[in-house]
């Protein structure tokens, strides 16, 4: 599933899967609660009833001496997180486990399923007060299960259960749907928790992954990932609230079937000067290696001979300012075009990100044009819908300070602001396509559709923080771009591209090796 869903679009599905009666929502809680301890015994297969000679625990997971039982705690909180809990304890129970429940917030509050299944637990054991989780029960490390707050969370927690999961560190923790002090929505954390102490173990999470597993803080405190199979497949939220895995689109279309060189698109990089223009250089080889038939860098005259020394299969040309450039783009071959690494600040600049804006081409805006779009509303005011920007945090700052300032607010209360929604805003503002980066990159266009390139969990890339990296980003973008791929599809293809080929790597990444990893990258692809 590709989908990832919003606390809201959950709880939409959820209500239309429940008055379609199909099914009802005590079914639902039963079916996560058996997801979990099934991913539990999944990822420990050790743990799991079995009829033969019990096996031997890991060491971290405590058994008791007297009765050979395997220990869990289970922390519920006061909404159906919590009913998803007490069905855990239930069915821990029914396979042999010494089970303690703890709930945080009045019996009898609880909405009607979590009530019905604390009812349920009742008949089998007892429920005591958070407050009452005192620390010598940490003691042995027995399995936590945190099922204080879900998609339901969003304000700091209350002292007793941060008090209480802090406690837990040295235990194993199941986070039900997401860890208790995580916003489901935005990844970020809803309560200071010190030095990483709030990482859970595992997180299993029901039908689709939420936001929050994929951006900020998220993946780091998740631990490993599962999503469960609850049975709502067939219930879908509108398309356009979409947020989607980003994935490599049409990957057919990167074929060059019979064409010769300017029937696959000519990329234009415009470079800054001298001893300027390694990021040019490298977005080039991006575009080249992504499939644009022709790339051509564009430097000052005087940078003509470095640069000469360094390309090839590039074609160089001088571009002195913006009026050698608009001859230049007399040739309507020049279909995509690239401008930000390693250019520069000054008026020679600021004038030819004027003339690529003028010239209505596809364009991608990187690193030093964002810092002029940001300096100068003329230019900003210039964008248009086959544009892609391309800010890190600190550029999308620049260009959106109060987007960035909402984003970056403490969460007080829902729903909570977050970085899919300023990606949204950010290109609504900007009329094209925005790519925000980082492991979580977030690439929306302006009617919202949006897409999350997570360089997280099984496609974490660390070794993507590289410099230069970017600059190939913005390279591979303007080769699809060229190729006839649309702002959104080039962006998000680009970036999906663009980890699977620091996946390939792997350690010891640099720049330069990134286009190298497109050919198997795409033969796999192909052959996939
Ligand atoms: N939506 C669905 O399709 C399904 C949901 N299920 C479970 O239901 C959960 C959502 O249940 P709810 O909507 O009841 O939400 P939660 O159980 O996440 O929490 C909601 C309750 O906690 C309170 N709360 C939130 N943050 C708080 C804080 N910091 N301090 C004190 N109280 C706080 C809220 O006021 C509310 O009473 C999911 O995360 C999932 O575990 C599952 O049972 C299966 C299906
Ligand atoms: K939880």
């Amino acid at each position: 599933m590709t989908e990832v869903l919003t606390a809201a679009q959950m709880r939409a599905i959820e209500t239309a899967a429940i008055a379609s009666g199909d099914v009802t929502g005590l079914e639902l809680m039963e079916r996560a609660g058996r997801g979990v301890v099934s991913a539990i015994f999944e990822e420990w297969p050790e743990l799991a009833p079995s009829w033969g000679p019990a096996p031997k625990p890991p060491e971290y997971f405590l058994q008791d001496d007297e009765k050979g039982k395997h220990r869990a705690v289970v922390l519920c909180g006061p909404g159906n997180n919590g009913g998803d809990g007490f069905v855990v304890a239930r069915l821990l129970f029914a396979a042999g486990w010494d089970v303690e429940v703890f709930l945080y917030g009045d019996a009898d509050k609880l909405p009607p399923d979590a009530k019905a299944n604390y009812a349920r637990w009742l008949e089998l054991g007892r429920v005591c007060a958070m407050s009452a989780c005192t620390s010598e029960r940490w003691v042995g490390q027995p399995l936590v299960i945190d099922a204080v707050f879900g998609i339901g969370a969003c304000r700091p927690l209350p002292d007793t259960v941060r008090n209480v999961l802090m406690a837990t560190v040295n235990c194993p923790r199941i986070a039900i749907d997401v860890p208790s002090m995580l916003s489901s929505d935005t990844g970020m954390m809803l309560s200071p928790m010190w030095g990483g102490v709030g990482a859970a173990r595992l997180t299993v999470t029901f039908h689709t992954r939420k936001p929050g597993h994929l951006l900020e803080a998220g993946p780091e405190n998740c631990g490993k990932l599962r999503v469960v199979d609850i049975g709502l497949g067939r219930f879908a939220v509108a398309h356009q609230a979409h947020v989607r895995l980003a994935q490599c689109h049409t990957i057919g279309a990167l074929g060059k079937g019979n064409g010769h060189k300017y029937s696959h698109g000519h990329a234009f990089i415009l470079s800054g000067g001298i001893a300027k223009g390694g990021a040019a250089r490298l977005a080039a080889r991006g575009a080249l290696r992504i499939g644009a038939g022709a790339v051509t860098v564009g430097c000052p005259e005087a940078a003509l001979v470095e640069n000469a020394t360094q390309l090839n299969a590039v074609m160089l040309t001088s571009v002195d300012d913006a009026a050698a450039f608009e001859g230049i783009l007399e040739d309507a071959r020049i279909n995509a075009l690239c401008i930000g690494p390693g250019l520069g600040l000054g008026a020679r600049e600021a004038a030819l990100v004027g003339t690529v804006l003028e010239s209505g081409r596809a364009a991608v805006l990187d690193a030093d044009a964002l810092t002029l779009l940001a300096r100068d509303a003329g230019l900003f005011a210039k964008l248009h819908k086959s544009c892609v920007l391309t800010p890190h945090a600190g550029e999308f700052a620049r260009l959106f300070p109060d987007i960035a300032d909402r984003l970056n607010a403490p969460a007080t209360k829902g729903p909570a602001y977050s970085k899919v929604d300023a990606a949204r805003e950010a290109a609504k503002r900007a009329g094209c396509v925005v790519l925000f980066k980082g492991p979580d990159t977030v690439i929306s266009d302006p009617k919202g559709r949006c897409s999350i390139n997570a360089s997280v969990y099984a496609r974490a890339a660390p070794w993507l923080a590289t410099a230069g990296s970017g600059d190939v980003l913005a390279g591979f973008i303007t080769g699809l771009l060229a190729r006839g791929f649309a702002p959104q599809q080039a962006a998000e293809s680009g970036a999906w591209l663009h980890t699977e080929c620091a996946l390939k790597f792997g350690p010891g990444l640099i720049a330069e090796d990134l286009p190298e990893q497109l050919p198997a990258v795409l033969r796999a692809l192909e052959a996939s």
